[in-house]
């Protein structure tokens, strides 16, 4: 089908011929016959003769005949009973062509994420069901000994597990159904049993014990009992990350740090989930961005008055610099920014 299905009008007014118009001014009103009524869902179909209007509403047909809309505005108020006085000529542009929106036979909605908006046009396409892809089901656990549930009691040195209460709600927001396995202690034996029932998952996503510590055990499970593609990616925060396979589950070990385990997920993960990045801008640099030599940076950055700037504690402890920043700017390695310079900037 096409949308509209017919030439319909954009305004409140009268149909009408343009022709029939062209001369109306304030000054010297052009007088038309009404001659009928055009409502969207109930229209009226008497064609139009020259001389004549029809009162029309939004989104009603043109009766035959019809090529220009006045809107209601723009008529007179002292015309006889069945007659209507317009103001201006009648216009084209405040027709809605037929198939404005879409015609019959066009490839309107390639497959791709069903967002509200692309929902709201399947709808208006007329589909009641459209097939859709399984969400990816994601299992997710997440590693430490200090790792504790928020809502316990906090001995001396324990962390509450943020990263996996963030991570769940960024797979959600991925449209993934998450399989949460809570969190192991960091000992390879308990570790192995969670990892026991990944219940089918496409993905097994974890956090934390991937570095150099003697008690990273999920890097050493992953070297020692399952496959790894690569450790380390030359960027930071995140520099440790690993991908790899658990029982023919693929897996992507996020580094612990509660920054850095949620940047890998936004700048890797999310890209693979969805098939969409980040939104991408390019902004100019408010103050100085310092690169290093061998890594990417993604650095946490407020935008304020259409420039970038880094917030100011970049440490991969520091959780708050993420809900209060913005944006990731991206700074390739050895490419320090001076204010004034155009950034790559990544929309949280
Ligand atoms: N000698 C080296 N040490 C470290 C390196 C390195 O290259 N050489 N890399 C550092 C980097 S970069 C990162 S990132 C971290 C990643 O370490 P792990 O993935 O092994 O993470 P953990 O040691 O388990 O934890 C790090 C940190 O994060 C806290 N954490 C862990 N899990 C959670 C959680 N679920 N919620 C909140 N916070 C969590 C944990 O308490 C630690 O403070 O390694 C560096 N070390
Ligand atoms: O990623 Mo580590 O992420 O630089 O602290």
């Amino acid at each position: 089908m096409s949308h509209p299905s017919a030439p319909v009008s954009a305004l409140d007014g009268v149909a009408c011929r343009q022709v029939d118009t062209l001369a109306a001014t304030h000054e010297q009103p052009v007088r038309l016959r009404l001659a009928g009524e055009s409502r969207a869902g109930s229209p009226g179909w008497e064609p139009l003769g020259p001389g004549e209007c029809a009162r029309i509403y939004t989104g009603a047909p043109l009766p035959p005949g019809a090529d220009a809309i006045c809107p209601v505005e723009q008529l007179g108020s002292g015309a006889p009973e069945g007659w209507v006085d317009l103001l201006r000529p009648a216009r084209p542009e405040d027709v809605r062509p037929l198939g404005e929106d879409f015609g019959a036979g066009e490839m309107v909605l390639p497959p791709g994420r069903l967002t509200p908006e692309r929902l709201a046009l399947a709808a208006a396409l007329g589909h009641a069901a459209v097939p859709v892809l399984r969400p990816w089901r994601v299992a997710l656990l997440s590693t430490g000994d200090e790792v504790k549930e928020p809502g316990e009691p906090l001995l001396p040195g324990e962390v509450y597990d943020s990263n996996r209460v963030g991570l769940r709600a960024l797979l959600s927001e991925c449209g993934c159904g998450v399989l949460d396995l809570g969190h192991a202690p960091d000992h390879p034996g308990a570790l192995a049993e969670r990892l026991e029932s990944l219940g089918g998952a496409d993905l097994l996503l974890t956090s934390g014990g991937v570095s150099m510590g003697r008690y990273d055990f999920v890097r050493d499970l992953l070297l020692e009992r399952g496959k790894v593609d690569f450790w380390k990616v030359r960027m930071r925060p995140g520099g440790p990350v690993m991908l790899g396979t658990w029982a023919d589950t693929p897996v992507l070990a996020l580094p612990g740090n509660p920054v850095s385990s949620l940047v890998v997920f936004q700048v890797l993960a999310r890209p693979a989930l969805t098939g969409e990045g980040l939104h991408r801008v390019w902004l100019r640099a408010g103050s100085r961005f310092s690169s290093l030599p061998d890594k990417t940076l993604f650095v946490r950055a407020t935008c304020t008055g259409g420039t970038v700037q880094p917030y100011p504690r970049q440490s991969s402890g520091v959780l708050r610099s993420l809900s209060e920043s913005q944006a990731l700017a991206v700074i390739p390695e050895g490419q320090d920014k001076a204010p004034g310079d155009e950034v790559e900037v990544l929309l949280l």
